[in-house]
C-alpha cells in the first residue's frame, strides 16, 4: 500500500540544511499495523505528516496504492487524502466551536454525503464509541480521554484505508489509553492499515512491527 524510496526532508538552517528525514526506504502492506518509535525530535511526526499528505515539501519517492504522490498537483493530493486517509493528531485537534456530533459530521460534509445518511453514520459512530450521551457537548466539556475518543471517531468515520495516529494514547490515563488501543485493534481487524507513533513500549509491541527512527534515519525495521 505504501512504498517510500529514498525519502528525505530538510529545513534550511543558517545557510546549510537541517535534516529531519534521511534516506527513508519503507514498504507497508495493506492491513498492517505498524508502530513508529524514537526519541523526541527523531522525525516521527514529520514522517507521519508526509505519509498523511499534509506535507509535500520533501524529496524522493512515495507511492500510495499505486499513485505516485510526488507527481500530484495540490488538488489531486487533497482528493487522495480525503479518500484514503484518517489522521489522529497528538492534541486531538477537535473544533472547539462545534459540538461532538458536528465534529463527526464535518468530514462527511466534505464528501457531499446527503444529510440523512450523514446523520445515520454519525449516530453509528457515537454508538460504537459509546459517546452518545456526549453528542451535544463541546470538546472543552469533555475529559482528555473522551476528546481522544471523538478524535478517533472523526478520523475513521469516512472509513479510510489508512489510519495515521500521532501518539493517540500520549496524553491519556492508562485505562483510556487501553480503550484507544482496543479500538485501533478493532479497526485493524476490519482491514484498516494503521501507523501509530508512540512512546509506549507496551503499546508499540501490540503492532505487527516497530520502526525505530533516530535523527531522521530508520534505525531498525521490523522486530
Ligand atoms: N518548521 C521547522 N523548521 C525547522 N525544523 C523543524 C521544523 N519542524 C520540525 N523541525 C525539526 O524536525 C525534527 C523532527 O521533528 P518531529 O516533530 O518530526 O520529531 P518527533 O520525532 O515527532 O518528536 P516528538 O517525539 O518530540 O514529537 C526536529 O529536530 C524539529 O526541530
Amino acid at each position: 500500500m505504501i512504498h517510500l524510496s529514498n525519502l528525505e526532508k530538510s529545513y534550511p538552517l543558517a545557510g546549510a540544511r537541517s535534516w529531519v528525514l534521511r534516506n527513508i526506504n519503507l514498504d507497508i502492506a495493506a492491513g498492517e499495523f505498524i508502530s513508529v518509535m524514537g526519541p523526541s525530535g527523531a522525525g516521527k511526526s514529520s514522517l507521519l505528516n508526509v505519509l498523511g499528505l499534509m506535507d509535500h515539501d520533501w524529496q524522493g519517492g512515495y507511492m500510495l496504492d499505486d499513485v505516485v504522490v510526488e507527481k500530484l498537483i495540490p488538488k489531486q493530493r487533497q482528493a487522495l487524502q480525503r479518500d484514503k486517509i484518517g489522521f489522529i493528531f497528538q492534541n486531538y485537534h477537535l473544533i472547539d466551536d462545534l459540538k461532538v456530533w458536528e465534529n463527526l459530521d464535518l468530514p462527511l460534509q466534505y464528501r457531499d454525503i446527503p444529510a440523512k445518511e450523514r446523520a445515520a453514520q454519525v449516530a453509528d459512530m457515537l454508538d460504537r464509541f459509546q459517546i452518545v450521551g456526549k453528542k451535544d457537548l463541546y470538546p472543552n466539556q469533555l475529559s482528555g480521554g473522551q476528546q481522544q475518543l471523538v478524535a478517533v471517531a472523526r478520523a475513521v468515520i469516512t472509513r479510510p484505508v489508512l489510519l495515521l495516529a500521532d501518539e493517540p494514547t500520549g496524553a491519556l490515563h492508562s485505562s483510556q489509553g487501553r480503550m484507544i488501543m482496543d479500538l485501533l485493534h478493532d479497526l485493524n481487524r476490519d482491514g484498516m492499515t494503521i501507523v501509530q507513533v508512540t512512546h509506549n513500549e507496551e503499546y508499540a509491541k501490540e503492532a505487527q512491527r516497530t520502526l525505530r527512527l533516530f535523527d531522521g534515519w530508520i534505525e531498525k525495521a521490523g522486530v
